[in-house]
């Protein structure tokens, strides 16, 4: 449980990586960070957790000052009441899941305490039958769950999450992602999430910020930055667009094949192919200048289509 605010941080390597970025993080909600590759991701996640210090500005938990550059206050990670969970689950390989989620608390309680404690995270994450089992003996998931209990018997404020699920099956990701949300939720935590994977930031976070080259350009719920793009870079990044012009768009989900009589805009275009997922064909169209996405029951062959849109659904940028 823990507000955090960030105050025109900034941070270079070889050139500027994060630039002036002011940014407030909700308190018990699961804040994913996405963006292309090297717009700042894991360097604002590590800034938070104080694994990287920033060259500017202030960071505060419950307005309590953590970082400021100008007066050099930077409160070691260790005193920040947060933990961390990777995709290479980082457990010890020589100890039992009982021993890698108790490693972290040995030195502040009591046995008792100790156990309880240990138990009470693997129960959390269904893996109380489990405790005696090396690393080597669990699945590729049921090892992640060992490193979100030992996340959890710390007792964090904030757990920050870095690409922690980018290297399980797309199945178990799923299965995962929703038991986090369940967990983080139930343990009224603030969690941030770092992915490049869309559709899991989609599916795991209450509310996004999209970074682009050191730089928050949209930040609200999914469904906000989705239906409600500030700009083009913000449409595209969240989903497929088809192109009407240059400043306007539309989603496939927005246009149909044209029935005889319609009220509604036409555009007329030339199927290029047919792609089948699934559910439904991804029906690629060239539409003057812009290749559109439609989605089809059925598959098309190359040919003159009539399309039509739902001009309510227009994205202007
Ligand atoms: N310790 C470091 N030393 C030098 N350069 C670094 C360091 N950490 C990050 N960078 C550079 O900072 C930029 C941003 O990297 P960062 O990992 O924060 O981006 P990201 O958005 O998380 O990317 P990805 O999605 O590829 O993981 C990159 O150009 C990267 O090379």
């Amino acid at each position: 449980m823990v507000a955090i605010k960030l105050h025109e941080l900034s941070k270079s390597f070889q050139g500027p990586v994060i630039n002036q970025l002011s940014l407030t993080i909700p308190d018990q909600q699961i804040t994913a960070l996405i963006g292309p590759s090297g717009s700042g991701k894991s360097t604002l996640l590590n800034m938070i957790a104080g694994l990287t210090t920033p060259d500017s500005g202030q960071i505060s938990f419950d307005n309590q000052p953590i970082f400021d550059a100008a007066t050099h206050w930077n409160q070691p990670p260790a005193q920040r009441h947060l933990a961390m969970v990777f995709q290479d689950f980082a457990l010890w390989p020589h100890m039992t899941v009982q021993e890698n989620v108790a490693f972290a608390l040995e030195k502040h309680l009591t046995k008792p305490e100790l156990t309880a404690q240990v138990n009470w995270a693997l129960e959390q994450v269904s893996l109380i039958d489990f405790r005696h089992r090396y690393p080597r003996e669990l699945s590729g998931g049921q090892q992640q769950r060992v490193a979100l209990a030992r996340a959890l018997a710390t007792q964090p404020d904030l757990i920050l999450f870095d690409e922690a699920l980018s290297a399980l099956d797309p199945e178990l990701r799923t299965r995962l992602q929703l038991e986090i949300r369940a967990l983080i939720h139930d343990q009224h935590l603030t969690a941030i999430f770092v992915t490049h994977d869309r559709p899991e930031a989609l599916q795991v976070a209450d509310h996004l910020v999209l970074l682009q080259g050191g730089n928050v350009v949209q930040t609200g719920t999914p469904a906000q930055l989705y239906q409600q793009p500030k700009s083009q870079f913000v449409a595209n990044f969240m989903g497929t667009l088809n192109q009407i012009n240059a400043h306007q768009a539309i989603r496939p989900e927005y246009v149909a094949v044209s029935q005889t009589g319609t009220q509604q805009p036409t555009y007329q275009g030339l199927v290029q192919r047919s792609t089948f997922m699934g559910d439904h064909f991804d029906t690629c169209v060239q539409v003057g200048a812009y290749d559109w996405h439609v989605k089809t029951q059925l598959p098309y062959t190359t040919a003159p289509i009539t399309l039509s849109i739902d001009p309510h659904q227009i994205l202007t940028f």
